[in-house]
């Protein structure tokens, strides 16, 4: 089977590709992959690490107000379905997925225009505007939580989950805290911002350095890579405690997951289905920037079962977050009562549930 995968701009659209991919390769040896995403988007980086043939074209998001960049964009999409149809001609898949961000708006239009099964997925509780565009053309469309039904074509919409999920499952974690250069046995609490990081959780963190010295568990801070600089220079400033390990990224992260008691984050919908698959508790800082609050939705369906902690940015600070931290870390009976609402929300067959989809589509 030959499949063509697009999803990029950030991990949350990657990620559960790649996940795909592996699991369709171990389902199928023979199975070949072609990635489509952008020069510009983290797909370049990710994806090349994997050794996954990839090619480009060149696509920007639509602007709210009306511009002349918006009109830029018509013609780059435009551009964009003829490379596509060009790329698909040639590599002649017999499914293309888009895993959303704008990349996979015009391949999977071009697919769809050139008669190839074509399925979306879609992480988040509310869909993104290319999803939205897309899901009249594509035949299949694969959601992650219930709630996203009802914006998409009933007759074709199914839950499958993230396959990201699938990933995190059965790793050895104690490879993971080796590997970050932290403490066996020491509980940890791993706080991160998404896939590109998050200045207000880094702002909460440099103030919390010195009072996250004092206690018992180790921290594994990643900062993201544009703000690791900036916070480094604050933090030496500010004196690392020994229990804090920062990094500007991780790509070990299924390992790294599977090793920790505790996350901070934002919301993003591909670490969530991380988080719940191996049952962690999390504190969730969503985003105020994304396309109708979608994050907030994505932490509210985890924080109403007692799963996440909600931690809304406006009501953000070092001392509420860290005091956030002690209440769970240090309480093993709320820790417990937490990974227990946590993994009740996992989906960690989603894997599995979206390859199926897949060659039902294309008989193979
Ligand atoms: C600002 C924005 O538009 N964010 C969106 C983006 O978030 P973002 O890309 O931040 O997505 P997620 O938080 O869902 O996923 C991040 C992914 O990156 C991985 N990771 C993260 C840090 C690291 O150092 N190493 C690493 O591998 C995580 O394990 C996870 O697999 O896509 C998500 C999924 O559609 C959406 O819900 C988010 O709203």
């Amino acid at each position: 089977m030959k499949v063509v995968v697009s999803g990029g701009g950030t991990g949350g659209h990657i990620y559960p590709a790649l996940a795909l991919i592996n699991e369709m390769k171990k389902e199928d040896q023979e199975a070949e992959f072609l990635y489509i995403g952008t020069e510009k988007g983290l797909e370049k980086k990710i994806v090349g690490r994997e050794g996954i043939p990839f090619q480009s074209i060149e696509i920007t998001g639509f602007k709210r107000s009306i511009s002349f960049e918006n009109a830029r964009t018509i013609f780059r999409f435009l551009k964009g379905v003829n490379e596509s149809k060009k790329m698909l001609k040639e590599y002649k898949p017999d499914v293309v997925i888009g895993t959303g961000g704008y990349v996979c708006g015009p391949v999977v239009y071009a697919a769809s225009k050139l008669k190839i099964p074509t399925i979306i997925h879609e992480q988040n509780s509310i869909p993104g505007l290319t999803n939205k565009f897309l899901a009249r053309y594509v035949d299949k469309v694969a959601v992650c939580f219930e709630e996203a039904k009802s914006f998409f074509p009933s007759e074709k919409t199914v839950l499958t989950g993230n396959p990201r999920a699938s990933e995190v499952i059965g790793v050895d974690g104690s490879k993971g805290k080796a590997s970050a250069g932290l403490h066996p046995q020491k509980n940890t609490v791993l706080i991160f911002g998404g896939s590109r990081g998050a200045k207000a959780i880094n702002d909460a963190v440099l103030a919390m350095l010195n009072n996250l010295g004092k206690r018992e568990y180790q921290v594994l801070y990643i900062t993201g890579e544009v703000h690791y600089e900036t916070v480094m220079n604050k933090a030496k400033k500010a004196g690392i405690p020994d229990n804090v390990h920062i990094k500007p990224f991780i790509h070990n992260m299924p390992e790294v997951l599977a090793g920790v008691e505790l996350i901070v984050s934002r919301a993003g919908a591909t670490s969530l289905a991380e988080i719940t698959a191996l049952g962690l508790p999390s504190i969730l800082v969503p985003s105020p920037h994304v396309t109708a609050n979608h994050q907030e939705k994505n932490a509210r369906a985890l924080s109403d079962h007692g799963a996440a902690v909600l931690l809304l940015e406006s009501e953000l600070n070092n001392d509420n977050l860290l005091k956030k931290i002690d209440d769970i870390l240090l309480n093993q009976e709320e820790l417990q009562h937490m990974q227990q609402a946590s993994r009740k929300l996992g989906m960690p067959d989603a894997a599995r549930r979206l390859s199926e989809l897949m060659r039902d589509l294309t008989n193979k």
